[in-house]
């Protein structure tokens, strides 16, 4: 029996009678919109109809295929098994049908083309197999994912990720042991660090293991509010308390009851709420602003900071009581620098994430390059690497990242450094690469913070550190 196919009569679906579907007329434009490939096969396994995707798909023409048998394609999963004259089917079509079977096609250039493919026996009033519909999606990009996430999964056992943190270094583990005894007690942990090291994926780590994690986690930045705010933001206020205060509204210490707060930049914090976050500390109560009432309140706190604490006590810009309440388990992260058997692990797992986002099929650093992240200082530690990764990956279109790809900070010499950079040195180093930063992003803050790696509140704070004037930097 054949079957008549597409192609053959414009009029064998009844195209006359729109009366009761008036696409019937349609049927070829409809089948070549369909963003699935479509094959009809006859009972001898002979194509009578392919549609415009399925040429896409395979790379050959309708023209091309008609008439040949679909054994052209080479399918893994087709073991074509001919019982008797009548029967050609295919293994997979001994049950009449199969739904999404992943399986490769061989394309017209010899190539293989990932597909789940979806077929069903088409059978006459009679019960007669007529031949067989085939759909085939092209899935070769979600194949490449899948292979790419196991790529990961295999990168990262369990020894190097720890709660989103990848480091195979002693000083990593030791990190990692400190945060699972950290996290089980109520004590406030202080964490310090260089900006980009991780600290906040610290605090997470921490909530997320400890017996509060079913309770709220309220994360607050203390360098972004100024001092009128702050303080209500921290602990609420009751309507009429200041201007504008026309509701009360809760403040991050009542949203965080019975869970952890993570007071970021807490080396950023005016003299006047120190105090009061003193008092939390000591008895566990505060006062929403315009109130005089007492609120009692069951939170851990975490801190966090890139400043030297005790330079700030010593210029007067923080107390020494408070230090001493909020570092009761002191956690300091390493610099990039201090570990860099850490540095091509974590290049990897950015660039496996990387993958997983993008299109391009970039495959790691070239040797090059790795030599040039292992001789780099990164001021910007892990975020400056993992930006500078993400640069790469906008500049490179395949293969291996070569050092071309990478920002300009990476790129000028005068800013590497092979060996640790300490004190003046690295502060000198520091207020370059910002002069350089902000120059390059034409005094964009956000812009200089991106290429360095670092936070806007970093930029900020460094230009006020080295007196940076915006304007002489961009027309120098
Ligand atoms: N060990 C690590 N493994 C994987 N990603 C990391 C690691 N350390 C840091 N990161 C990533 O680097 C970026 C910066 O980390 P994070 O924000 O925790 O740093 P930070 O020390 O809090 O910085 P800042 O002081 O500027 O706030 C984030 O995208 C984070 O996911």
């Amino acid at each position: 029996m054949q079957l008549r196919t597409y192609g053959d009569d414009e009029d064998c679906l009844d195209s006359q009678d729109t009366k009761y579907f008036p696409f019937d007329a349609h049927w070829s434009k409809i089948v070549d919109v369909m963003q699935e490939g479509l094959l009809l096969v006859d009972t001898n396994g002979t194509i009578r109809m392919v549609n415009k995707a399925l040429e896409e798909i395979t790379g050959y023409s309708r023209e091309e295929l008609v008439d040949l048998s679909c054994t052209i394609f080479n399918c893994d999963a087709c073991m074509r098994v001919r019982s008797d004259a009548q029967s050609a089917w295919c293994k997979l079509f001994e049950k009449g049908k199969i739904v999404r079977r992943k399986c490769h096609v061989m394309r017209k250039d010899g190539t293989y083309v990932t597909v789940l493919k979806t077929a069903s026996v088409l059978f006459a009033d009679d019960g007669t197999p007529l031949g067989a519909v085939e759909t085939l999606t092209d899935i070769t990009e979600l194949d490449r994912k899948e292979n790419e996430l196991q790529q990961l999964s295999r990168l990262l056992d369990e020894n190097t990720i720890f709660h989103g943190m990848v480091g195979r270094s002693a000083k990593m583990h030791k990190i990692f042991k400190l945060i699972e005894k950290a996290a089980q007690s109520d004590a406030p942990v202080f964490i310090c660090g260089e900006s980009g090291t991780g600290k906040e994926l610290v605090a997470r780590a921490i909530h997320d293991l400890g017996p509060r994690s079913d309770e709220p986690f309220v994360q607050f930045n203390c360098a972004a509010l100024n001092e009128a705010l702050l303080e209500s933001e921290l602990f609420g206020h009751v309507k009429g308390a200041f201007t504008g205060a026309f509701r009360h509204r809760q403040g991050r210490f009542e949203a965080a009851h019975g869970g952890d707060i993570f007071l970021d930049e807490i080396g950023d914090l005016p003299m006047s709420v120190q105090v009061k976050l003193l008092r939390v500390l000591e008895t566990k109560t505060f006062e929403r602003v315009g109130e005089n009432r007492q609120l009692s309140v069951d939170v851990r706190i975490i801190t966090a900071t890139n400043k030297i604490l005790p330079e700030l006590i010593y210029s007067g810009e923080f107390r020494e009581d408070l230090f001493y309440r909020i570092n009761v388990v002191p956690i300091h992260l390493p610099a990039l620098r201090e570990r860099k058997e850490d540095i091509p692990l974590l290049a990897d797992y950015f660039v496996q994430r990387l993958r997983c986002k993008s299109e391009k099929d970039i495959k790691g650093l070239s040797p090059r390059t790795l030599r040039m992240f292992m001789d780099y200082s990164w001021p910007g530690n892990v975020r400056e690497l993992k930006s500078s990764l993400e640069y790469a990956f906008v500049l490179a279109d395949s293969g291996h990242i070569e050092p071309e790809h990478l920002p300009a900070t990476l790129q000028a010499p005068e800013f590497q450094a092979a060996t640790p950079v300490q004190g003046i040195a690295q502060e000198d180093d520091q207020k370059k690469q910002l002069i350089q930063a902000l120059r390059q992003s034409g005094g964009n803050k956000s812009e200089a913070a991106r290429i360095l790696g670092i936070n806007r509140v970093t930029v900020l704070n460094r230009m006020r550190k080295y007196g940076i004037d915006l304007k002489k930097v961009i027309h120098h």
